[in-house]
């Protein structure tokens, strides 16, 4: 699909540009105006960070987002690169950013990075990646949409109670450019972005000081995020972008470019970066990802990742990684406060992402493998915690052909076996 051509203004013309620099933390936001509803709640859940600009120069976002407002629904977008084959616990929040949208009635469109991916961005990374061929970046897009229409499912499947939502519509980027002619695009595109602006970015600034510098490819990739906005703004009326607190250059690129174009009211919203206690980003467990894919990373190997998680962090995870409400969160983390060695809100927390995540089925077979971890499995007298062991002859099945199960503590089964 080719780019629409893009209105050409004359140079020169000036665009009433209201300060973007204007980031403003919700909490003083709210105080102010003393807007209530989505943002104000994810607010107090930790999940949104900080929205801007701090104010449009026609209507706010609160106003923008509110039911009562003609201006309802909305449309909110994420982008997800596909530089691996699997989402993993990293784009969780965002993803549930979204799925918050939805639950309030909002349009809500999660996007491929099949296009960007190929470039690689710079925001938050030391050191350019390396290059993906073409073929392995459309292997991944299509890995990482089935990943995210399968995640979506689940939530509107579990936790939708019928209620109307709004709808979850997944797109690919390399829809728009692939077939764009580079110099069309440039044409058109490239005279609305400046400079001095584009470089005084800090993922721009960071990696211009950094020993390796930065390639052309990547020192572009915010011009493409700045279009996919666009794009959707024009096709879709999207309004609101979504993206960690990394992103804050690359969607302000596309608020700029948007509000020049057009004249109108978009906005950026920002979820935090967690990280663990050690600073680590999250999922990243000894090096390796926590992956959302279950060939990667199984249903238990998700849950278990989610019990382990310490006392001080676990009431933080629930308001962010799950719907519960606070005040039921309130409650969990009393319980806890009497009996911590249940590990409560950890079980609790490890059960809601792994049945978003994996489905009711995940979450039964993780915990079906938790009860042999925890010791509830014994086989012949003897307990059997790997649920990767394997049954020996001579020791789990008896010379009689006969083994004795016990799961739990009371439930005992004879398994004979028939040899053939
Ligand atoms: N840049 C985002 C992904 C993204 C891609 C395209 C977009 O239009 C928006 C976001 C990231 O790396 O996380």
């Amino acid at each position: 699909m080719a780019a629409p051509m893009l209105r050409r203004f004359p140079r020169g013309r000036r665009f009433g540009t209201p300060g973007v620099s204007g980031v403003l933390l919700l909490g003083q936001r709210e105080a102010r105006s003393g807007a209530q509803g989505l943002l104000a709640v994810q607010k107090a859940r930790g999940l949104f960070k900080e929205f801007f600009p701090e104010k449009g120069t026609k209507v706010e976002l609160p106003e923008l987002l509110d039911r009562g407002s003609g201006s309802f629904p909305q449309t909110v977008y994420c982008g997800f690169d596909p530089t691996a084959d699997s989402l993993h616990v990293g784009h969780l929040l965002t993803l549930l950013g979204l799925f918050h949208f939805q639950r309030a009635g909002h349009n809500v469109i999660a996007l491929v990075g099949g296009a960007t991916a190929r470039l690689g961005d710079p925001s938050g990374r030391p050191k350019e990646r390396e290059a993906l061929a073409p073929e392995q970046v459309r292997g991944n897009a299509r890995a990482l949409r089935r990943g995210l229409e399968a995640v979506a499912a689940n939530h509107q499947r579990l936790f939708a109670n019928g209620r109307p939502w709004g709808s979850f519509t997944v797109l690919d980027n390399a829809a728009w450019y692939q077939g764009q002619h580079l110099v069309d695009f440039l044409a058109a595109v490239g005279g609305h972005f400046r400079m001095g602006t584009l470089l005084s970015r800090a993922s721009v600034q960071a990696r211009l000081q950094s020993a390796g510098g930065m390639s052309l490819a990547e020192f572009l990739y915010q011009v493409l995020q700045a279009y996919d906005f666009y794009y959707l703004f024009q096709h879709y009326g999207c309004r609101v972008q979504l993206g960690g607190s990394d992103q804050l250059g690359n969607i302000t690129s596309g608020y700029e470019f948007i509000h020049k174009l057009t004249g109108e009211d978009v906005f950026g919203i920002t979820v935090p970066l967690v990280t663990s206690t050690t600073g680590a980003k999250l999922g990243k467990s000894a090096g390796n990802a926590v992956w959302l894919n279950r060939e990667k990373t199984s249903p238990f190997e998700l849950y278990q990742f989610f019990v382990r998680q310490q006392d001080n962090l676990v009431e933080r995870y629930l308001k962010l990684f799950t719907f519960l409400p606070l005040p039921e969160i309130d409650h969990i983390m009393q319980l806890h406060d009497k009996e911590p060695e249940k590990r409560g809100p950890q079980k609790r927390l490890a059960a809601e992402v792994t049945k978003l995540v994996h489905g009711q089925e995940g979450l039964d077979s993780a915990k079906r493998y938790r009860m042999i971890t925890e010791g509830g499995v014994s086989i012949n007298h003897r307990q059997v915690t790997n649920p990767e062991s394997v049954l020996v002859v001579g020791q789990h099945i008896l010379k009689n052909g006969l083994s004795l199960l016990k799961i739990g503590k009371r439930n005992f089964y004879i398994i004979k076996w028939l040899q053939l």
